[in-house]
C-alpha cells in the first residue's frame, strides 16, 4: 500500500491487486495462526496456563536460551488448548506440510497431574484468561521466539477474543445444561406429587365408593328392597369378542355397549367377574344364608338367559358346589355348634315347576301336589315331602336326588338346559331351650329356567312346549316387577304358578336376593342388556310389606 502511494504515477490497479494479495496474506497468517515458538523454564509445571503464557509471549521480545520445553502451536489459541488437552506425552509436532518447520514439543509433566486434573487446569486457565491476571508473575521467565514475521499483536488480540467468546459459550452451554438438570429435578418432583395426589384422590374414591355401598345396603336393608348380584360366566369361546366392560374405579359396575353403538351402564349391589369363583360369590351371600338361624324367610333366585351359569352358580357341580350345597351345609354346622343351646330340625323339600305343573323332585311318585293359599295369606303346597337333614352326607344324597330327577335336555344353546323352574326349600325349626321360644327360618333357593329365543335354540315339538311355559313364566314375573315397581294397587301374582310361589319373597317379608346371570361375549348382546335391565327394575322395587319374620311363642 506504502508502495502505492510513494508512485503516484502507479497504475491504480496493480495497487489494488497488490493490496488485496497483502490483505489475503495477513487473513492467510490469522488463519493459520503461524508457528509460535515458546519457550518456557524447567520451573512451569502447571499446563493450564500455557494459552495465557503463549499469549504474553508473543507479545514480549527477546529469547531465553535456558528453557527446558519448546513448543510449537498450530492454528488458533483454542485448537492448541485441545492439543494440551491431549499432550500426555512429551512430544507434539508441528505443521506437517512444512518439514522445515516442524519443532518438537516438549512439556515437562510432574508426572501427577491426571488427564482429569489437566483438563480441570486447563479450564481454569481459560476462565483465568477472562478475569483479568499475569500469567508471569508465577512463573519463570518466558521468552518467545517468533518464527513467523506475519503473527501480528492484533491476530493475538483477535485470539483472545475468540477465546473470550468461546468461554462465554461455554459459561452458556453450562447455565443451560444446569437449567436443564434443574427442569429434570423438577418434573420428578412433580410427577412424584401428582402420583402420590392420584393414590391419595383414588384411596380417598375408594373410600367414597365404600360408604356408599354401605349406605345403600342399609337403605335396602330399612326399605325391605331385593338386592341384586350380577355374575358374568366365563366366555368359552375365545373367538367371541367380549361385551362387557369393567369400571376401574368401581367393580360393582359394568359396562355394555348396544348395537347402536351407545354404552350402558349398570351398577349393582355386587358384581362377580368371570374369574370369581364359588367361594367368592357364596362369601357374599353367606350373611343372608345365616340370618335364616335368626327366623328370617330367605329368597335367592338365579336369573338369565339360558345357557348363562344359574345352574352352575346355585347348584354347581359335585366337585365345586354352588351355594345350595355350601349353604345346607353351613346352617347344618352352625346349629351343630349351637346345639347345647338349640334343638333344631331341618326340612329339605325339592320342586320344579314344569310346564305350569309342581312336581316333587325328591319323590316322583308324588302326583298330587298343590299350591294353596293359607289362611295367614301365604302359599303352601300340600302333600310335599319333607326330607329331614342330621348330616352333611345326608345333605349331599338328598341334593344329588333331586338333580337327577330334574327335567333337562340339550338345546342348541346349552346341552343340559333346564326345562323347568327348580325350588329348594329348606326350613328351619329352632327351639331356644333357654327361654323354650321357637323360630322357623326358610330359605327358598331358585334356579329359574332360562329366557331363551326360540329361533336360537332350535328347539320343537315336546322343547318348544317347555320353552314357551318358561318364557311365559319369565314374562309375568316380569309384569309383577313392573306393577310393584310402579306401586300399582293390583299385583298380577296369580297369573301362573312361579308368581304365586314367589309372592312371599317379592313383596313380603322376606329378604330377597336376584343373582342376575349373563355370558359375556358379544353375539349375547340382546339377551345380556335384557336380563340386565330386568335386574336394574327388581333392585327399583320397594316391598310394600317390609316387615320382620321372627315368630316367637312360648308355649
Ligand atoms: N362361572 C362358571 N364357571 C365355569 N363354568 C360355568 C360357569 N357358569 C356356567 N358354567 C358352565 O356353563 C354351562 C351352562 O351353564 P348352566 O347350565 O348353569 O346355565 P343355565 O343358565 O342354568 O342354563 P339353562 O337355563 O339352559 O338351564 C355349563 O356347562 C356350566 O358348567
Amino acid at each position: 500500500m506504502l508502495r502505492g502511494i510513494s508512485h503516484l504515477s502507479v497504475d491504480f490497479g496493480t495497487l489494488s491487486d497488490e493490496n488485496f494479495e497483502l490483505k489475503e496474506e495477513l487473513e492467510k497468517s490469522k488463519l493459520e495462526n503461524r508457528r509460535l515458538q515458546i519457550r518456557l523454564n524447567s520451573t512451569v509445571t502447571n499446563f493450564s496456563h500455557l494459552p495465557l503464557l503463549m499469549d504474553s509471549c508473543s507479545q514480549t521480545e527477546g529469547d531465553n536460551k535456558n528453557d527446558d520445553v519448546e513448543i510449537y502451536c498450530l492454528g488458533s489459541l483454542e485448537k492448541n488448548i485441545n492439543i494440551y488437552k491431549n499432550l500426555k506425552t512429551t512430544k507434539l509436532y508441528g505443521d506437517d506440510d512444512d518439514e522445515d518447520d516442524e519443532t518438537e514439543v516438549e512439556y515437562l509433566n510432574d508426572g501427577e497431574d491426571t488427564e482429569e486434573e489437566e483438563r480441570d487446569d486447563i479450564s481454569e486457565t481459560t476462565a483465568s484468561s477472562v478475569i483479568p491476571c499475569d500469567p508471569l508473575s508465577s512463573s519463570p521467565s518466558i521468552t518467545t521466539n517468533h518464527q513467523s514475521p506475519h503473527r501480528s499483536k492484533s491476530s493475538i488480540s483477535n485470539d483472545s477474543i475468540l477465546l473470550e467468546e468461546n468461554l462465554m459459550l461455554k459459561q452458556k452451554l453450562q447455565n443451560l445444561q444446569d437449567q436443564m438438570v434443574q427442569y429434570e429435578n423438577d418434573f420428578l418432583q412433580f410427577q412424584q406429587n401428582s402420583q402420590s395426589t392420584i393414590s391419595l384422590l383414588l384411596q380417598r374414591y375408594e373410600e367414597e365408593v365404600n360408604l356408599r355401598k354401605a349406605l345403600h345396603d342399609s337403605l335396602v336393608q330399612l326399605r325391605g328392597n331385593i338386592r341384586v348380584f350380577c355374575r358374568i360366566r366365563p366366555n368359552f369361546n375365545t373367538l367371541l369378542p367380549p361385551a362387557i366392560q369393567y369400571d376401574s374405579l368401581d367393580c360393582d359396575a359394568i359396562t355394555i355397549g348396544t348395537d347402536s353403538g351407545l354404552l350402558r351402564k349398570f351398577a349393582f349391589d355386587r358384581i362377580f367377574n368371570e374369574s370369581s369363583d364359588q367361594i367368592d360369590l357364596y362369601s357374599e351371600v353367606e350373611p343372608l344364608v345365616l340370618s335364616c338361624l335368626d327366623g328370617e324367610n330367605v329368597c335367592i333366585f338365579a336369573y338369565g338367559q339360558t345357557g348363562s351359569g344359574k345352574t352352575y352358580t346355585m347348584d354347581g357341580p359335585s366337585a365345586n358346589p354352588g351355594i345350595g350345597q355350601r349353604a345346607l351345609i353351613q346352617i347344618f354346622q352352625e346349629l351343630e355348634k349351637r346345639k347345647n343351646q338349640i334343638e333344631f330340625t331341618i326340612n329339605v323339600s325339592l320342586i320344579e315347576i314344569y310346564n305350569e305343573k309342581i312336581k316333587d323332585l325328591l319323590d316322583p311318585t308324588n302326583q298330587k301336589l298343590e299350591l294353596h293359599l293359607e289362611k295367614d295369606g301365604r302359599q303352601r303346597i300340600s302333600k310335599l315331602s319333607k326330607h329331614s337333614v342330621d348330616s352333611v352326607e345326608k345333605v349331599q344324597i338328598i341334593l344329588s336326588k333331586g338333580r337327577k330327577n330334574r327335567s333337562v335336555a340339550a338345546t342348541a344353546l346349552n346341552d343340559q338346559s333346564s326345562r323347568s323352574h327348580a325350588i329348594t326349600m329348606i326350613e328351619i325349626s329352632m327351639i331356644d331351650n333357654a327361654n323354650n321360644s321357637i323360630s322357623i327360618g326358610k330359605l327358598n333357593l331358585i334356579d329359574l329356567a332360562g329366557s331363551e329365543r326360540v329361533a336360537k335354540s332350535q328347539v320343537s315339538g315336546q322343547q318348544l312346549k317347555e320353552a314357551q311355559c318358561i318364557n311365559k313364566s319369565l314374562s309375568e314375573l316380569g309384569n309383577v316387577v313392573s306393577a310393584l315397581r310402579r306401586k300399582q294397587s293390583h299385583v298380577p301374582f296369580r297369573n301362573c304358578l312361579l308368581t304365586r310361589i314367589l309372592e312371599d319373597s317379592l313383596d313380603g317379608n322376606s329378604k330377597t336376593l336376584m343373582i342376575v346371570q349373563v355370558a359375556s361375549e358379544k353375539p349375547s348382546i340382546q339377551e345380556t342388556l335384557s336380563s340386565l335391565n330386568f335386574a336394574e327394575k327388581i333392585s327399583n322395587v320397594t316391598r310394600r310389606v317390609p316387615k320382620s319374620a321372627i315368630k316367637k311363642t312360648t308355649p
